[in-house]
Parts: structure tokens; C-alpha cells; sequence
């Protein structure tokens, strides 16, 4: 068999997102907004703090009153959160609430703490304070008419927060993506269905479509479960050609290296187009792109886009995170698709020449330092569990202990 060229993970990334478009929108309420992507600007109609207000339970004086420590004041009003105060009479304090508008006229708030009432019911101030203390300004966090997140984005609590500080009862998001998943293989056995002590030698159960759907729906994808792929070509014809009528993506794993068993690569290219296949990274290579015509000659009715994973559960997970994951973004509208990288010291040696670039299971080891899982085998799924990332290592780069590497959490990848 005739060698297959491999494209670099660049290349194929830049493809697969260049199919990528984005897909429709619809508002939801915010309880439902955690983690998708954000459609419109989000612009303030008022700004926040709406009014100054104050800091601190205390008293909101006038500055010029206060010429020393000692001074005692009567308090002309009473100003809880909720509520508004009159304008401060001169010589008069007001007692105020954390979060109650300042009264005009006042120039401060001290806190309590630093006061004394008195038995005649005036209030003693044991500090001098300054102009513009405890009070927080109106605006500053959030000025009239200013974009507070911007479309592209994806949301997550603290920016949820955000919006419903302004108001904002719904948001405009991308659509979910429609996502079949499939496994294939006969050894497969779904958990639950066989105890351990009871399964047949050369079965094993069925760890990749627990942790796709998982990541899928972390994602924001609806997801169609399709189960396991039948070993027949005309059958796998047929089950992909039925999803593809109403989903955005048909993602399955396995069966895509070079096995004669392999009946989904040609069940793909028999109703649409293989584009890409054959990744120059380890462990992920057979990872393969594709569309499938929803009439099955053309692209005339449309498409559904296809992926296929490497059945090694370790390249299933690396591939989706590199791959699928920013196409399952873009797809939702998400501009900035990149995880961010840091730049992490190995404490450890990996002197191998690989030449496809490599992402290696790692974790931090507390002390500014990465260390590597002993077993970086692509059916090895315990690195993902111990490791908390990703080392991105260019092709044919020995490392050593004290080296530099470029490092890739899982927090940014899923
Ligand atoms: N002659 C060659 N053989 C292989 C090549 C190659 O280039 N030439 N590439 C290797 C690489 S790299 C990978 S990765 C695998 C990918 O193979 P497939 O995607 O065709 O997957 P299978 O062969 O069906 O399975 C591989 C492995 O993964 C296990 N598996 C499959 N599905 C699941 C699942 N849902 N849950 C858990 N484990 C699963 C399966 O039992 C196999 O052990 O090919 C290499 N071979
Ligand atoms: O790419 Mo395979 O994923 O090296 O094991």
C-alpha cells in the first residue's frame, strides 16, 4: 500500500474551520446561556452603579464639616439600599447603607466602626475622612452605551452575571450544532450490558462514545446518539445517510486507519467527499474530514460534515480536542477558536525523534515544572485522567529536563 502524505495539524485545522459556518441563532433565557456563543453585542442602557453610592454602612458627611478627629454631628436622615436621601443640610450627617445612593451634598462616607454614637444621639467621628471615600462612582463599572461583551464570544458565569447587571433577561446565541455520534467495532462492549468477569476475550467496552457525547454536550452540541456503526458497508451507507438528513455533523470513531474492516471512510466518499485525511501529529494520524450529501449525489441539498476519529481512545480525545472542538465552536459563531498555550519547564527527559509533531500527557507538578505520564500509549486513556494538559511538541524536538515547553491545559480545550 502506497504511503499516504500527511497534511500538518495547521493545515488541516485551517480547513476544517474554513467549512465551518457558522449556524443560525436563537435566544435563550439566562439560566441557559452558560457556555454558548454570544451572536450580538451586549450594550449597556444604563450605566452601573447607577447613581453613586455608598461603600460602607457608616455615615455620609460632608468633608468640610469634619475639620478634625472628635467632631460630633447630628444625623438629619437615614438612607437604607432602595431608597433615596435629600440633599445633606449643612452640620448633619446621614446614616447610610452599604449600596444606598449618596445624597447630593455629601462628599464621603465613614465607616462605622470609626464613629461613636453619643447619648444625646449625635454621632462622634474618631477619623477624618477624605473627599471621595466609600463611594463608589456611578459608571464605573459600566459606562452608558458601552459594549460589555462582544459578539463572538462565549459565555461563561462571570459574563452572564455581567448581563443580567444590565438587564438582559435573554442573549442571542448560536444554535446548537446537531451531532451524530457513532462508534464502530465489534469488540465494543457498552458498560452495563456485560459485567467485567463475564466478557469475552478480545472485547473491551466501549470508553469513546462516553467521553465524545460528555465532551460534546460541554460544548453546546445536541447530540444524536447513533450507537455502533454496523460491520456491513450498505448498512453503514445507510445509517449515515439517514443522520445526515438533519444534522449539522456526523462524528464517529474508529475505522478510519488503513484496516480492511473499515467501512466508514468508504460509506462517506460514496454520498459526499472525503477532504482531508492522514494528520501529521501522535497520537491522532488517521483523523479524516469529510461531507455527506444530504441526496447522496450532490451538494445541491445540502451537507452534513464528517469526522472521523482514530479508534485508539487517546487519539480520539486528542483529535477531538485539537479538531472538533474548534469546529463545534465556530460552528456556534466562536471567533477566537485557539486554546491559549503557556510556556511551562519539563522535569523530564523525552529524548525520542518523533517526526509527527507530538502532544504529550503532562501535569504540573506545584513547583513551576511539568511532568510526563510514564505510559504515552494512545490506548493508555489513565494519562488523560492523571495529566491536566497537553505539551505541544514540534516534530523531531528531543526534550530535556529544564527545557521550555509550550503547554496546552485541558481547561482551555474543553
Ligand atoms: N498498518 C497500520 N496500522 C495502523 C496505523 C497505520 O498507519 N498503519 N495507524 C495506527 C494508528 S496511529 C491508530 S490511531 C489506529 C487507528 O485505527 P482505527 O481508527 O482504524 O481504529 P481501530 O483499528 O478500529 O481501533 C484502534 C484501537 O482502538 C480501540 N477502540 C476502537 N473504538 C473504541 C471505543 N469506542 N472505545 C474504546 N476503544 C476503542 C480498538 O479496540 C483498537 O484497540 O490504527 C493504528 N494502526
Ligand atoms: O495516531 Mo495513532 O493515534 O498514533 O495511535
Amino acid at each position: 500500500m502506497k504511503p499516504q502524505a500527511l497534511t500538518t495539524l495547521d493545515e488541516a485545522l485551517a480547513a476544517v474551520l474554513a467549512q465551518a459556518l457558522p449556524l443560525g441563532v436563537e435566544h435563550v433565557d439566562l439560566f441557559n446561556a452558560d457556555g454558548r456563543v454570544l451572536r450580538a453585542d451586549c450594550t449597556s442602557a444604563l450605566q452601573v452603579p447607577p447613581q453613586d453610592n455608598s461603600a460602607m454602612d457608616g455615615y455620609a458627611v460632608r468633608v468640610a464639616d469634619l475639620p478634625a478627629a472628635g467632631v460630633a454631628l447630628p444625623v438629619s436622615q437615614r438612607i437604607p439600599a432602595g431608597h433615596v436621601g435629600t440633599e445633606l443640610q449643612p452640620g448633619s450627617v446621614a446614616r447610610i447603607f452599604t449600596g444606598a445612593p449618596v445624597p447630593p451634598g455629601a462628599d464621603a462616607v465613614l465607616m462605622q466602626e470609626d464613629t461613636t454614637v453619643l447619648a444625646d444621639g449625635r454621632v462622634q467621628f474618631n477619623a477624618m475622612p477624605k473627599p471621595g471615600q466609600n463611594i463608589r462612582r456611578a459608571g464605573e463599572d459600566i459606562a452608558l452605551a458601552s459594549t460589555v461583551l462582544a459578539a463572538g464570544t462565549r459565555l461563561t458565569p462571570a459574563a452572564i452575571g455581567l448581563a443580567a447587571s444590565i438587564g438582559m433577561a435573554t442573549l442571542p446565541v448560536g444554535r446548537k450544532p446537531r451531532v451524530a455520534l457513532f462508534s464502530t467495532g465489534d469488540e465494543l462492549v457498552l458498560p452495563g450490558t456485560v459485567a467485567p468477569q463475564d466478557m469475552r476475550p478480545g472485547s473491551i467496552y466501549n470508553s469513546n462514545r462516553y467521553f465524545l457525547r460528555a465532551l460534546l454536550q460541554r460544548l453546546g452540541c445536541e447530540v444524536v446518539d447513533g450507537g455502533i456503526l454496523p460491520d456491513h458497508r450498505a448498512q453503514t451507507v445507510e445509517a449515515i445517510h439517514r443522520v445526515a438528513q438533519d444534522c449539522d455533523l456526523v462524528l464517529s470513531s474508529a475505522g478510519v486507519s488503513v484496516g480492511e474492516e473499515d467501512h466508514v471512510k468508504p460509506a462517506v466518499e460514496q454520498q459526499g467527499a472525503l477532504n482531508l485525511w492522514m494528520i501529521s501529529m501522535k497520537p491522532g494520524k488517521p483523523f479524516a474530514y469529510g461531507q455527506v450529501f444530504r441526496n447522496g449525489q450532490d451538494a445541491s441539498q445540502g451537507v452534513a460534515h464528517f469526522m472521523g476519529l482514530p479508534g485508539n481512545p487517546v487519539s480520539s480525545f486528542i483529535t477531538f480536542l485539537l479538531l472538533v472542538r474548534p469546529f463545534v465552536l465556530r460552528l456556534q459563531g466562536l471567533q477566537d477558536v485557539a486554546p491559549r498555550a503557556t510556556t511551562v519547564t519539563a522535569q523530564f527527559a523525552w529524548p525520542k525523534l518523533e517526526k509527527r509533531r507530538e502532544f504529550l500527557r503532562a501535569r504540573h507538578d506545584g513547583q513551576g515544572g511539568l511532568q510526563l505520564f510514564g505510559n504515552q500509549g494512545s490506548g493508555v486513556l489513565t494519562s488523560t485522567v492523571w495529566g491536566d494538559g497537553l505539551i505541544d511538541n514540534p516534530p523531531l524536538t528531543p526534550i530535556q529536563p529544564g527545557d521550555s515547553v509550550r503547554f496546552i491545559p485541558f481547561t482551555e480545550l474543553m
